[in-house]
């Protein structure tokens, strides 16, 4: 039996299904990330995984044996899985050390490396007010990972942070899983946490799995528009378009603004028109209309709107 299995998990609230036959697996080590849009179930996921809640019909296995539900159970939660809430709480006036002292499970040698990892030694003296909204999450997570958990759950642990904290926080959390070993699951809606990190990613819509594969497959080989959506910018190549750009057997394909070239020679590409141009620091993104479509492509030049341009087509593979 895998380290962590899913299997048939059904959960109901007043207007409906909140999660609807969810089925999948976790092997120890793995990092499975969970995306969906807002409201799509992926927090109630999260917390019966973690047996904070009470499943209507499926079963949960950690480690082959059963995780209980928050009604069988006087104290909700499994002691060796963490969940790390959206919405998780410090105690007030504490100092840092001393909060992390009182949950400790580890040696002292092991705390200081799990104080390195979650970069927190340097906020050890301070109390739990005296903290940014970065700081307070790694604060939070070396609380739970002191506990010595074997899968730590993280739900939306990015939201709500600067650039700077979300660059420490991440680096954190890729840490856990290789310095510590620790079984990992994230929920985020952003594609710029999850493909980077995941092994897998489970796409949810309203309670249930539309498709689970690695980050290269739900990006380039989403199974359906909700998917793409998810992960960035798309369209579907029409069949006028995979004609003109040679690649009728691409036709009706999912494709991504970096599968094309922009260039002010054309010898190979198709001409089109800039009707719009984004600066985003490392490239510039544009709308350009192209065999009657507009397409959004993507260029390291600052071309201007109204310039004519050609378009080359170098899809990338539509793996699997
Ligand atoms: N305690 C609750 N009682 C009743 N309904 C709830 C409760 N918790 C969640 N729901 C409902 O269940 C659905 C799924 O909520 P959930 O928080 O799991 O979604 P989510 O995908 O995590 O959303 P978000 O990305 O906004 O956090 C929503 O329609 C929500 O309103």
């Amino acid at each position: 039996m895998a380290f962590l299995e899913v299997s048939g998990i059904y959960k109901q609230r007043d207007d409906g299904h909140v999660l609807r036959n969810i089925s999948f697996s976790l092997g120890q080590f793995q990092k499975i990330a969970i995306a969906g849009e807002t409201g799509s179930g992926k927090s109630t996921l999260l917390k019966a995984i973690a047996g904070l809640n009470q499943p209507d019909a499926g079963e949960i296995f950690f480690e082959g044996v059963r995780v209980l539900g928050a009604g069988e159970k006087l104290v909700a939660g499994h002691p060796a899985i963490a969940y790390l809430s959206q919405h998780f709480e410090l105690p007030k006036s504490l100092r840092i050390e001393q909060v992390l002292h009182y949950a400790s499970k580890l040696s002292d040698d092991d705390a200081q490396r799990l104080y390195d990892v979650c970069q927190i030694t340097h906020l050890l003296g301070r109390k739990t007010d005296q903290l940014s909204g970065g700081e307070r999450q790694r604060v939070a997570l070396a609380k739970l990972l002191i506990t010595s958990p074997k899968l730590l759950l993280m739900d939306e642990p990015f939201s709500n942070l600067d650039m700077a904290h979300k660059t420490t926080l991440k680096a954190v959390v890729d840490d856990i899983g290789h310095r510590l070993g620790i079984s990992c699951m994230l929920v985020s809606h952003d594609p710029d946490d999850t493909l980077p990190w995941a092994d897998s990613i489970i796409v949810i819509r309203d309670g249930e799995i539309v498709q689970q594969g690695s980050p290269h497959e739900v990006y380039h080989a989403p199974i359906n528009e909700y998917v793409a959506a998810l992960f960035g910018k798309y369209f579907i190549l029409t069949p006028s378009l995979a004609k003109a750009f040679g690649h009728a057997s691409d036709e009706g394909r999912f494709v991504r603004p970096e599968e094309f070239q922009v260039s002010r020679e054309g010898r190979l590409g198709q001409p089109g028109v800039v009707s719009a141009v984004h600066y985003f620091g490392s490239h510039y993104e544009l709308d350009v209309a192209v065999a009657g479509q507009l397409l959004t492509v993507r260029g390291k030049d600052p071309f201007a709107k109204g310039e004519n341009v050609f378009i080359l087509f170098t899809s990338q593979d539509a793996v699997i």
